[in-house]
């Protein structure tokens, strides 16, 4: 099975980007256009995957999750967080069920 250490890998590679030419580099170049830029692309995959999985394609379903992530990574990098920040947030919620938690929130 492939682990978690491919979003670590991929988290280290966005991290050297931030120093690198966005002339040969995706990530640099999301980077130097600032976070409206990589918001949009959040926007636009989320889209997508809402596209995907209304047509019941789960090839494409997949290629736009996998877009997604990948875009929440860089937006997780410009603010200086990765993977590790919300492996750790899923593992506090653990076992812990949605409607419980939900109920124990302060009110407004
Ligand atoms: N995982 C990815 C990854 N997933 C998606 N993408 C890119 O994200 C972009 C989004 O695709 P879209 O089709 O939605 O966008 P587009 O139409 O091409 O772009 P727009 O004109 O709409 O802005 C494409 O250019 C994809 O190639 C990725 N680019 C890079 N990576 C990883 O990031 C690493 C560093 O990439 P570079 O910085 O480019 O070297 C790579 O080695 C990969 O591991």
């Amino acid at each position: 099975m492939i682990s978690a250490e491919v979003l670590h890998r991929l988290a280290q590679t966005l991290e050297s980007r931030k120093g690198a030419d966005p002339e040969s580099s995706y990530v640099s170049r999301l980077f130097h256009k600032g976070q409206d830029a990589i918001l949009k692309k959040i926007g636009e995959e989320a889209t997508e995957t809402v596209m995907a999985s209304k047509d019941n394609d789960q090839l494409h379903l997949v290629r736009e999750v996998a877009d997604l992530w990948f875009h929440s990574l860089v937006l997780l990098s410009w603010h200086g967080l990765g993977p590790d920040d919300i492996l750790a947030e899923l593992h506090r919620r653990e076992g812990i069920s949605g409607i419980d938690e939900k109920a124990s929130r302060p009110k407004d």
